[in-house]
C-alpha cells in the first residue's frame, strides 16, 4: 500500500496497516486495551477458524472495517487453537504508556507464534515433540532436511536419496511446520503438509547457509558437526536458522550445536510400514490401540517424548541396543525400576523449562519446578548406584559384578547441580505465582535491597490500619474504610449514608454506587512514598529475575545433559516396568542370520482382547527365507505377521519383547504390504497403492530385510492377482532373499514350497464344531486344507439364502476344477488350480442377487425375492 493510500486511513489504522505490511502472511493480533483485535481479512479468517463474532469498527478510508477480537487474558487459548490449525500469529503489543502517549500509543510486534516454534507450555503437546522442518531439493531427486525442536534445542540434519525416502522421513518426523523453497515442484504429499510455508529460493543458498551457521555457532567451519558433503541439508539448516531468528526475536543459547541423523544407523521403515504397524497412530485415533499405547507408562513428559523418538527410530547399532537391554535387565533384577519411577514422578519437564530459560520466557513456576527437579537429581543418581551396590553386596558380587555402562553414564550425565539447586532454593519462594509481573517471586533474604523495599511496603499496611483507626475516631464515622485500587490509588471510603459527616479536609476522589471515596493530604504523601517503594521493589524483582536467568543460562549445557539423561532413565525404567508387567523377555541380537521367536505374542492384540492370546513361534534362517501363510479369514494371519515385525522392532529400540525367547540376526529394513486403502491424497486407487508398495519392496528388500506381504494381488482379477502374487513371492525368495512372511488366500501359492527349498508353508487353523466355527490361532506347519470363507461370511451375518447360493456355486466350481484337473494340461508351467476361480458368465440367480439391495426391501418384498430366486435355482 502506498503512502497516499495509507494517508486516507485513520492514524490507528495506519499503525495497523504498517505492522500488517511487515507480516503479510500471518494473523496480526493488534493489542487494544484489554483485547487483541484483528482487522480486515485477518478478522474474517479468525472469525471462521475460532468461531468468534465478526463485527465492524467505524470507518477508515471511507469503508467500514471488519473486526474480530479476543480478550487478552484468554489469548493463550486462542493461540493454541490457531497453532494447532497450522496458523501463525504476530503479537503486536502496546509499547508506550497509554496515559502518557500524546497521540495514539506506540505498538510493536514483540513475538511471532508459529506452529513449529512455540515454546509456551500452554501451546505445546506434553508428550510429543514439536518440530520445525526445512527441506531443500537437489538436482538428482534427492532432498536435504534440517529440523529443530525449539523446546529442547535439538537441531538435526539428514539427507534422503528420493521421494519415497522423503515420505518415510516426513512420516517419522511429523513436523508441525515445514519451510520449503517456493520455486521447487514438491511431491504432492509435501503440499498437503499442515503448516507449510514457502520461502524464497535464496533462503536455501548453501554458501550463505554455511556462513550463517558458522556465525551462529561461533565456529570457523562446520566440520565438527559431521555435515561435510551434506550441502543440501546444510542449505535447509540455513533457511531454518534464518526463520527461527526472525520469529523468536531473542538469543537462542540452547541451540548449541547440530548433529546428523544418518539413515544407515537405523532400521528403515517406510511411511506405509509405519502406518501398517500402528506404532503411534491408529486409524481409530485411539492411542491405546498402538504399540506406543502399550509401552508408554513413562512418568515424565520428556521421557514420553524420548520413548516416541526411540519407537520411531529403531537402531542398528547392536552395542547401543545391547546396552539398553542390559540396563533394563539390571533395573529388573535389582527391582530398582519402581522406586526410580517414584522419584522421577516428581521431576517436571526440565527439558522444556530449560529451553524457556534460554529464551528468557521462563515463568516463576518453571523455576520452582526446575529447583525441585534438581533437588531430586542426587536421589535419582543414588538410587541407581546404591541399589546396584546393595544388590552386588547381597549376592557377594561387589567386585565381580558386571557394571552397567549405560546406567553409569546416565548417572554421570545427570551430574551434580547442588549449587544451582541451592541458588534456586534461596532465590525463589516455595510456591511462586504464575506470573512474574506482580512480583512476590523472589524469596525474602535473597537480596537486601529488595527486602528493604518490601519492608517499607509492609510497614505501610500497618500504618494504614493505624490511619484508619485515627480517621474513624476523629470523624466519628465507624464505617469508614481505607482502601486501594490500581486506577485511583489509596482512598478513604465513606458510605453515602454518612456523607453529611465527611470532614472538610477530605477531597473527593471517586464516586461509586453506594459510597464516596476521598483522599487527604496525609494519605497522598503516604501514597507517593509507598507506591514508589512498591514500584521500586517490583523493578528490583524484575532485575533479580533476569539476573537469575543469566546465571542459569551459564549452566545451560550441563543442565540440558541432566534433563536428557533423566528422560532416558525414565524410558529405561518404563521399559523395565512393561517387561515385568507384561511378561516380556530380553531378545538376543546375534551376528548369525535368522529370526527365531519362541511363543511370540502381539502386544496390542493381547492387551485389547479379553480372551487369552495364543503364542506362536517363528523360525527363519539362511535356508528358510519365506513362509507362505494360509488359513481362514479371521484365523490370525495378519496378527501373526505383525507380531513378528513388532517383536523385531521392539528388540531394535532396545526393549524387551513379548516372547519367551527371540534370537534375531542383523536386520536392515522392515517392509510391509498390508491392507488396502485408496490413497486419495495421492490420487491413487487401491490397486495402484498396492502395486507401488510392492514395487518398492521388490526393488529395495535385501537379505537382511523383514518383509510382510498380506494378500498381495487381491485388488485385481483372480488371474492377474494370482500371477502377480506368485511372481512377487518368487522374486522375494530368489533374488532379494529377504525374510518374508507371505499371507495369501491363493492356495496355489502353497505349491511354491515344493519348488523352492527356501520357502515353507505354515497355516492357521479353525475347526467346525456343530455349526460353530472355532479359530485356534495356532500356527502349524504345512498348508491349510480348507478356507472356511463361507463359514466366516455366515458368521458375519450374510443372509442365509446368499450363503446357500454361494455353497451351490462353490460345489459347481469344485466339480469343474475336478474335471479340468483330470483333463490334459495345455501348459505344464501353469498351476492346475488356476481354473478354480476362472471367471464364468454369471447365472440368472447371480444376476438377480446382484440387483437385490437387502436394506431397501420390506419383509414382504424379501420373501417374494426369495421365492423368485428359488424358482431360478
Ligand atoms: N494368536 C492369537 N490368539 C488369540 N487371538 C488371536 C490370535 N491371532 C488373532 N487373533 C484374533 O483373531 C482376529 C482375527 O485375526 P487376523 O485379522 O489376524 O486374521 P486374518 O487371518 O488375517 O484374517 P483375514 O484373512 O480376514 O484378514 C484378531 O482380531 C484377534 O482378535
Amino acid at each position: 500500500m502506498s503512502q497516499d493510500d495509507l494517508s486516507q486511513h485513520t492514524p490507528l489504522m495506519r499503525q495497523f496497516l504498517t505492522a500488517k505490511a511487515a507480516h503479510p502472511d500471518v494473523l496480526l493480533f493488534f493489542r487494544m486495551g484489554d483485547f487483541y483485535e484483528l482487522f480486515y481479512d485477518d478478522a474474517r479468517k479468525a472469525a471462521r477458524l475460532l468461531d468468534i463474532t465478526l463485527t465492524q469498527r467505524g470507518q477508515s478510508a471511507g469503508q467500514p472495517i471488519p473486526m474480530a477480537g479476543v480478550p487478552h487474558h484468554a489469548v493463550e487459548n486462542y493461540l493454541a487453537r490457531l497453532v494447532r490449525l497450522g496458523e501463525s500469529v504476530a503479537i503486536c503489543e502496546q509499547i508506550g504508556d497509554p496515559a502518557l502517549a500524546k497521540g495514539i500509543v506506540e505498538r510493536k510486534v514483540v513475538r511471532i507464534v508459529t506452529p513449529g516454534t512455540v515454546t509456551d507450555a500452554a501451546l505445546l503437546e506434553d508428550r510429543r515433540d514439536t518440530l520445525l522442518l526445512a527441506m531443500s531439493a537437489g538436482a538428482r531427486g534427492d532432498y536435504g532436511l534440517a529440523w529443530v525442536d525449539l523446546s529442547s534445542g535439538r537441531f538435526l540434519l539428514s539427507e534422503v536419496p528420493n521421494a519415497e525416502a522423503l515420505a518415510a522421513e516426513l512420516a517419522r518426523l511429523q513436523p508441525a511446520e515445514t519451510l520449503v523453497d517456493e520455486n521447487v515442484a514438491w511431491p504432492k504429499l509435501v503440499s498437503a503438509l499442515p503448516g507449510l510455508r514457502k520461502r524464497p529460493p535464496w533462503h536455501f543458498d548453501a554458501d550463505a547457509a554455511k556462513r550463517e551457521l558458522n556465525r551462529f555457532f561461533g565456529t570457523r567451519d562446520l566440520g565438527g558437526f559431521g555435515v561435510e558433503g551434506l550441502s543440501l541439508a546444510v542449505a535447509a539448516a540455513g533457511c531454518l536458522l534464518g526463520y527461527v531468528e526472525e520469529t523468536q526475536k531473542s538469543a537462542l543459547p540452547h541451540l548449541s550445536g547440530m548433529a546428523v541423523e544418518a539413515a544407515s544407523e537405523t532400521i528403515a521403515l517406510d511411511a506405509a510400514t509405519r502406518r501398517n504397524l500402528e506404532l503411534d497412530t491408529h486409524p481409530s485415533g485411539r492411542t491405546e490401540h498402538t504399540l506406543l499405547g502399550v509401552l508408554d507408562e513413562t512418568v515424565t513428559p520428556m521421557g514420553a517424548r524420548a520413548l516416541r523418538r526411540w519407537l520411531n527410530r529403531p537402531l542398528r547399532s547392536r552395542d547401543v541396543l545391547r546396552g539398553r537391554h542390559q540396563a533394563i535387565g539390571a533395573l529388573i533384577d535389582s527391582r530398582r525400576y519402581e522406586p526410580l519411577r517414584d522419584q522421577l514422578r516428581g521431576v517436571g519437564d526440565l527439558e522444556r523449562i530449560l529451553a524457556r530459560v534460554a529464551l528468557r520466557s521462563a515463568r516463576p513456576r518453571d523455576l520452582s519446578t526446575l529447583r525441585d527437579g534438581l533437588l531430586a537429581a542426587p536421589f535419582i543418581g543414588a538410587l541407581v548406584h546404591d541399589r546396584e551396590d546393595q544388590e552386588a553386596a547381597i549376592h557377594g558380587r561387589t567386585l565381580q559384578q558386571k557394571p552397567v555402562p549405560l546406567l553409569q553414564s546416565l548417572v554421570k550425565r545427570i551430574g551434580d547441580h547442588a549449587e544451582t539447586a541451592a541458588l534456586l532454593a534461596s532465590a525463589v519462594i516455595e510456591q511462586p505465582p504464575a506470573l512474574q509481573r506482580d512480583g512476590g517471586v523472589i524469596a525474602d533474604g535473597y537480596d537486601a535491597e529488595l527486602d528493604e523495599l518490601r519492608r517499607l511496603s509492609t510497614h505501610a499496611d500497618q500504618y494504614l490500619v493505624e490511619l484508619e483507626e485515627r480517621e474513624k475516631a476523629s470523624s466519628g464515622i465507624s464505617a469508614l474504610k481505607v482502601g486501594y485500587n490500581r486506577v485511583h490509588g489509596y482512598y478513604i471510603e465513606i458510605g453515602k449514608a454518612h456523607s453529611d459527616k465527611v470532614p472538610t479536609h477530605y477531597t473527593r476522589r471517586q464516586t461509586t454506587k453506594n459510597a464516596e471515596r476521598y483522599i487527604t493530604e496525609e494519605l497522598k504523601q503516604f501514597e507517593d512514598k509507598v507506591l514508589s517503594a512498591k514500584e521500586r521493589s517490583l523493578m528490583r524483582e524484575r532485575a533479580l529475575y533476569e539476573a537469575l536467568l543469566d546465571l542459569l543460562i551459564e549452566k545451560l549445557e550441563p543442565l540440558k545433559q541432566a534433563a536428557s539423561a533423566i528422560a532416558e532413565l525414565d524410558v529405561l525404567a518404563t521399559l523395565a516396568e512393561r517387561a515385568e508387567a507384561l511378561d516380556w523377555s530380553m531378545p538376543e541380537l546375534t551376528d548369525a542370520p535368522g529370526i527365531a521367536i519362541k511363543r511370540g505374542r502381539h502386544p496390542v492384540v493381547e492387551k485389547v482382547r479379553d480372551e487369552p492370546f495364543e503364542p506362536n513361534d517363528l523360525m527363519l534362517g539362511n535356508d528358510r527365507r519365506m513362509l507362505v501363510i494360509t488359513g481362514p479369514n479371521m484365523g490370525g494371519k495378519s496378527t501373526y505377521m505383525r507380531q513378528n515385525a513388532l517383536i523385531v522392532l521392539l528388540a531394535h529400540i532396545g526393549s524387551y519383547v513379548p516372547a519367551t525367547r527371540a534370537v534375531i540376526g542383523p536386520i536392515d529394513r522392515i517392509f510391509t504390504r498390508i491392507g488396502a486403502g485408496d490413497d486419495l491424497s495421492r490420487g491413487q486407487s487401491t490397486f495402484m497403492v498396492e502395486m507401488s508398495e510392492t514395487a518398492n519392496i521388490l526393488h529395495n528388500a535385501t537379505e537382511q530385510s523383514l518383509v510382510l506381504m498380506d494378500e498381495v494381488g487381491r485388488g485385481t482379477s483372480t488371474y492377474d492377482g494370482l500371477s502377480l502374487a506368485r511372481a512377487a513371492a518368487v522374486h522375494l525368495a530368489r533374488h532379494c532373499r529377504a525374510y518374508t512372511l507371505f499371507a495369501t488366500h491363493y492356495f496355489e501359492l502353497t505349491e511354491l514350497a515344493t519348488e523352492f527349498p527356501a520357502i515353507a508353508n505354515v497355516h492357521l487353523d479353525a475347526v467346525e464344531y456343530g455349526d460353530q466355527l472355532v479359530f485356534m490361532h495356532a500356527v502349524k506347519d504345512g498348508p491349510a486344507n480348507q478356507s472356511f470363507g463361507l463359514q466366516v461370511a455366515a458368521l458375519a451375518g450374510l443372509p442365509k439364502a446368499v450363503i446357500a447360493d454361494a455353497r451351490r456355486t462353490l460345489a459347481e466350481l469344485e466339480r469343474g476344477m475336478h474335471q479340468q484337473a483330470n483333463a490334459p494340461t495345455p501348459n505344464a508351467e501353469a498351476s492346475p488350480q488356476l481354473g478354480l476361480f476362472a471367471p464364468s458368465a454369471p447365472s440368472a440367480a447371480e444376476r438377480m442377487l446382484d440387483e437385490i439391495d437387502p436394506d431397501a426391501l420390506s419383509p414382504r418384498e424379501a420373501l417374494e425375492a426369495l421365492y423368485r430366486l428359488k424358482s431360478l435355482g
